[in-house]
C-alpha cells in the first residue's frame, strides 16, 4: 500500500492514480508498480517533484524504500508504469563507490569527471569538499575515512555531480547532528537553485515543504 501526499495540491496515490503529473517536472512516476522477490513493494504510484522541490519515502524496514529510489535511478525496472523527467539524476546509496585506494578528492574527481555536469570538474569537487566540511582530508585515501566521512564523502560526490535530480537513500545514516544540519543546508541550497530532491530516510530530516509518500 501507498500513501502520497503534498502539503498542498492534489494528493497521489491508488485513488488518485489517473492524476497526471504536469510537464516540466524534475521527476515523476506515473502508475509506477514494483515487484520484487515476487512480492509487491508498492502499486500505481502516481508523483511529480517539480524543479526545487522535494519528496520524502517513509515507511518502516523491508516495505520498500530503497526499492522506490533503485527505480527512480532507472537501477530497478518498475513492472509497469513509467518514469518520466529527463533531467539527469544522481545518486547517494549504502555504497559510496569511491575507489578505496585514492585519496579522497581524486576518487571524487572520477566521478565529477563523468556525471551530469562537464564543466570544470576540479573545482567542483573543490566546492564539494568544502560543502561537506572535508578539505582538510581531500589527499587522504578513502579507505581510511571513518564512517561518518565516508558518508559525507558519499554526499559530496552528489553535490560535485551538477545534477538536477539527487536521490537520496538514507542519506542521515552514519551523520552526527551537525553533519545532518549540514545535509538538511545543502539540500535547502540545492533547492533553491533548481535543484529537487527524493529521501528515502527512517531518520527525521527537515525537509520543509516536501511532499511524503508513506509506504504502508
Ligand atoms: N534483489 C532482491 N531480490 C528480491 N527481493 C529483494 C531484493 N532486494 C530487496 N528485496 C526485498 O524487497 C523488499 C523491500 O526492500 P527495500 O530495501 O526496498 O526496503 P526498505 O524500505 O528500503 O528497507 P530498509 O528500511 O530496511 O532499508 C524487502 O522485502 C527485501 O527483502
Amino acid at each position: 500500500m501507498v500513501q502520497a501526499d503534498q502539503p498542498s495540491g492534489p494528493t497521489f496515490g491508488p485513488a488518485a492514480a489517473a492524476v497526471a503529473p504536469g510537464t516540466g517536472d524534475a521527476l515523476a512516476f506515473r502508475d509506477v508498480t514494483c515487484v520484487r522477490g515476487g512480492r509487491v513493494l508498492f502499486e500505481r504510484l502516481s508523483f511529480a517533484v517539480p524543479p526545487g522541490g522535494a519528496a520524502l519515502v517513509t515507511g518502516p524496514n523491508g516495505i520498500g524504500k530503497s526499492s522506490l529510489i533503485r527505480v527512480a535511478a532507472g537501477l530497478l525496472r518498475p513492472a509497469s508504469g513509467a518514469i518520466a523527467g529527463t533531467a539527469p539524476r544522481t545518486l547517494m546509496a549504502e555504497a559510496a563507490a569511491l575507489d578505496a585506494a585514492r585519496p579522497l578528492r581524486d576518487a571524487l574527481g572520477f566521478w565529477a569527471a563523468l556525471d551530469a555536469d562537464p564543466a570544470d570538474p576540479h573545482g567542483r569537487v573543490a566546492q564539494a569538499l568544502h560543502a561537506v566540511g572535508l578539505s582538510h582530508i581531500a589527499e587522504v585515501p578513502v579507505r581510511l575515512l571513518s564512517t561518518g566521512q565516508r558518508r559525507r564523502a558519499a554526499l559530496a560526490r552528489v553535490v560535485a555531480s551538477g545534477a538536477m535530480v539527487w536521490l537520496l537513500d538514507e542519506p542521515a545514516n552514519g551523520l552526527d547532528v551537525a553533519s545532518v544540519t549540514v545535509l538538511e543546508h545543502l539540500i535547502a541550497a540545492y533547492r533553491r537553485r533548481g535543484g529537487a530532491v527524493l529521501v528515502a530516510t527512517h531518520l527525521p530530516i527537515a525537509l520543509p515543504d516536501a511532499q511524503t509518500i508513506s509506504l504502508l
